[in-house]
């Protein structure tokens, strides 16, 4: 694994930007050293200092010392942030990656500086075990600094380069996405517990058949559909609970929530 050889700022060190550091970690596309990570109450983070991050509460003098700078606040915190670390801002060193939803790469410009390179990036919570789904836009940057970017993500999951403005789209179904599998887990192993089940046990077994189901996805490259004809025998009981749970709504509200998140993904940042 060729290593990435510069420093990453990681500013806004919550569920997202810690994922994306263990990561990275993991991955060995980094060491801990390599990693600062910042926020503002940074005694949460004195775990992660034990395990050799770099811990700051000082966002602009982490972003005068960076190569990539990740922007992993929330919608509503991003402006401030990004006003403390405009006077740090070297467009010609350092690359922002955002992951905040609803902010364009032009949003960043507007606050940072018209030169500077913005790739935003939209990864999900199983960046920390290298399994995330991350996609990858921008309308600006360098072919040499998107890549580098992807490579980066790579190391942690699988990557789609998408147009910029499908990433409010990307954020439902990808990012906010994993919760709505999870939850669906979590309903199984609940019925699992109605029919018999010990709720340790019911959870093991719905978590296999999840990633059992997803697996054979991406190993046999087939249609979900495809598979599912091959579990429906005919008048059997797996016919049966399917179609039940169709004419309670299942699929349409799987599409209906999913929409519903990419409509408010593209509501959270307000530009003033
Ligand atoms: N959670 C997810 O699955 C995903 C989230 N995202 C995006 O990532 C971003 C972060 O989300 P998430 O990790 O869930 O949110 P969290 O609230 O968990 O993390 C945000 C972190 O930012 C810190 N913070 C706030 N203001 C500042 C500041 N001025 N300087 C430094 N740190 C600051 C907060 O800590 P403190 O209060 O101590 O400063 C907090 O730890 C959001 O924009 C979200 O849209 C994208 C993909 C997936
Ligand atoms: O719920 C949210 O707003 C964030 C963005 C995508 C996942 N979590």
């Amino acid at each position: 694994m060729n290593q990435f050889k510069g420093s990453i700022a990681i500013l806004g060190s919550g569920n997202i930007g810690v994922s994306l550091a263990k990561g990275l970690i993991k991955a060995d596309y980094a060491l801990p050293s390599q990693i600062t990570l910042t926020r503002r109450n940074i005694s949460n983070l004195s775990v992660l200092a034990e395990q050799g991050f770099v811990i700051s509460a000082d966002n602009s003098a982490v972003v005068g010392n960076a190569d990539i700078v990740v922007l992993a606040v929330l919608p509503q915190q991003l402006n401030q942030l990004l006003e403390q670390i405009r006077p740090s801002v070297d467009a010609k060193k350092q690359v922002f990656i955002s992951v905040a939803s609803g902010v364009s790469c032009a949003d960043i410009r507007s606050k940072l500086g018209e030169d500077v390179q913005v790739i935003r990036a939209m990864p999900n919570t199983a960046i920390a075990i290298g399994q995330s789904m991350t996609c990858v836009a921008t309308d600006h940057a360098t072919k040499d600094n998107v890549e580098e970017v992807i490579r980066m993500f790579e190391t942690v999951g699988s990557v789609v380069k998408i147009n910029e403005d499908l990433m409010t789209s990307a954020t439902a179904l990808c990012a906010c996405g994993i919760a709505f599998f999870l939850r669906a887990i979590r309903a199984a192993s609940q019925g699992g517990v109605e029919i018999g089940f010990h709720a340790d046990e019911a959870l093991k077994m719905a978590v296999q058949t999840a990633k059992g189901a997803a697996d054979l996805l991406l190993q046999m490259q087939s249609h979900p559909e495809q598979e599912i004809d091959k579990v429906t025998s005919p008048k059997g009981c797996t016919i049966a609970g399917l179609n039940e749970m169709e004419h309670n709504g299942f699929s349409s509200s799987l599409i209906k929530g999913i929409k519903l998140s990419a409509v408010k993904a593209g509501a959270l940042y307000t530009k003033e």
